[in-house]
């Protein structure tokens, strides 16, 4: 899904909370995750005969799905699970391997595509290497194959991604903190992997995240962007922009802390409903950044390629490009940044939106979340909290030292603190 998607959002700040559903209990919830899916992405049943079609693809290169087609000669197809840039994404039953559901991702027929989609396998195959259990919540592929000129990836398959969790059980409120511990641990986990293999995801969103069916375990998907960290060229279009770190925007060299970063921003977002950057551009991305952080410092903007396009940079002062709401022309207007305006902690931790928290230990759990948000959201990159640093912080220790909390915390929460 593309950031686009989401520019028609209100402000982050408008939200009071908590209303919200523990991870287990998320688990319990019975519904019917087929008719989830079915419902969000209707499929068109091609009644023709298969051997008479001899156009496969639309017109932007995606393949056209047949449902009840063999792929392979080995995965009927059932269902479509979703659609991005560079391919759609089937729902398909492996009647070589027990029958059991994958899905097959078929990359776009052109070229560009192509050569992604192997940087993209390779990326994988890597991370598997390096973790040959799976333990580190990274999606796992199984193999790849090509069908009528396209390349077919096949993937686990899972349920979910956390933006149809969060519409499902979020939507405007967010869920509940203990849910979010338990993702924000898997997720910690599977920045440590990428650490390890010197990968830089660049696209860390909650449309590229995936739950189980039972919610309790999320796995890192789409590595269609990623790279390994010796690539970084400098663009300020890398990542989706809601997620996007001020690095990237301001043009400095980048490294993994951009995917720390987007993690934050995706955490907040788990945690109240709300996207916390709305900008509909750039320009608005490093304004929604110093309204929370405060101004860039001037060494930081010295060294960024494209500071010049947003900022005096000698005199400290920000370019706000608008429209005009008269003449709408883009006009520029010169504004002194010198503190943030919004507040984190005034903003989840006030006396009025803690009176709705359960206990005291909830409420400390929140105190630590906030804290760890803080050290994400750092504006400048090489004083952002590490993988190795994040993995330690309280919020996410939590269920060693609480007795509530471990027993709370979902068995595959339990896992992986000792993987
Ligand atoms: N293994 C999987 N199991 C279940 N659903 C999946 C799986 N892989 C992908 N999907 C669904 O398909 C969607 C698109 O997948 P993915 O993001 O990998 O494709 P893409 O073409 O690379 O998209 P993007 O435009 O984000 O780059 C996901 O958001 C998810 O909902």
């Amino acid at each position: 899904m593309f950031a686009a998607d989401y520019e028609e959002a209100p402000p982050a700040m408008s939200v009071p909370k908590p209303a919200q559903q523990p991870a287990a209990a998320l688990a319990e919830q019975e519904f019917d995750m087929f008719a989830d899916i079915l419902a969000a992405a209707p499929v068109v049943v091609n009644d023709q005969n298969p051997s008479l079609i001899d156009n496969w693809d639309d017109p932007d290169g995606y393949y056209r799905l047949i449902l009840g087609e063999v792929l392979d000669k080995r995965y009927h197809v059932y269902n479509n699970l979703g659609k991005g840039v560079f391919s759609n994404v089937v729902l398909a039953r492996d009647t070589v391997d027990g029958n059991t559901d994958v899905a097959i991702k078929i990359i776009r027929n052109n070229d560009t595509m192509y050569r992604a989609g192997m940087k993209e396998i390779a990326i994988l195959k890597k991370l598997q290497e390096h973790d040959p259990q799976g333990k580190k919540h990274v999606i796992r592929m199984i193999r790849q194959f090509e069908h009528r000129n396209h390349l077919c990836v096949v993937f686990e398959a899972l349920s979910l991604n956390l933006r149809q969790v969060l519409r499902k059980f979020g939507k405007d409120v967010g869920l509940n903190i203990r849910a979010v511990r338990v993702y924000a641990q898997q997720l910690f986990l599977s920045l440590s992997l990428l650490r390890q293999c010197n990968i830089i995801h660049a696209d860390i969103k909650p449309d590229n995240i995936l739950v189980n069916e039972a919610k309790n375990v999320l796995k890192l998907c789409d590595l269609g962007s990623a790279s390994d960290v010796s690539e970084n060229d400098i663009t300020p279009y890398l990542v989706s922009r809601f997620y996007r770190a001020p690095e990237i925007i301001l043009g400095l060299p980048y490294d993994p802390a951009i995917d720390m970063w987007s993690v934050g921003c995706t955490l907040y977002e788990l945690y109240t409903g709300k996207i916390l950057f709305p900008g509909r551009s750039n320009n608005q991305m490093l304004r929604c950044m110093m309204d929370l952080k405060g101004p860039f410092s001037k060494t930081l903007l010295r060294r960024g390629q494209f500071s010049a396009q947003h900022f005096d940079v000698d005199k400290q002062v920000f370019l706000q490009q608008e429209i005009d709401k008269l003449t709408r022309n883009e006009v520029v207007k010169s504004v002194v940044i010198t503190k943030p305006t919004r507040d984190l902690r005034q903003r989840l931790l006030s006396p009025q939106v803690l009176a709705g928290v359960r206990d005291e230990e909830e409420r400390q759990l929140i105190h630590q979340f906030v804290d760890l948000l803080d050290k994400t959201l750092t504006l400048n990159p090489e004083k952002r909290i590490t993988v190795k640093e994040a993995l330690k912080h309280p919020f996410i220790v939590w269920s060693r030292t609480s007795s509530r909390a471990s027993t709370e915390t979902t068995s595959a929460a339990a896992t992986t603190t000792s993987s």
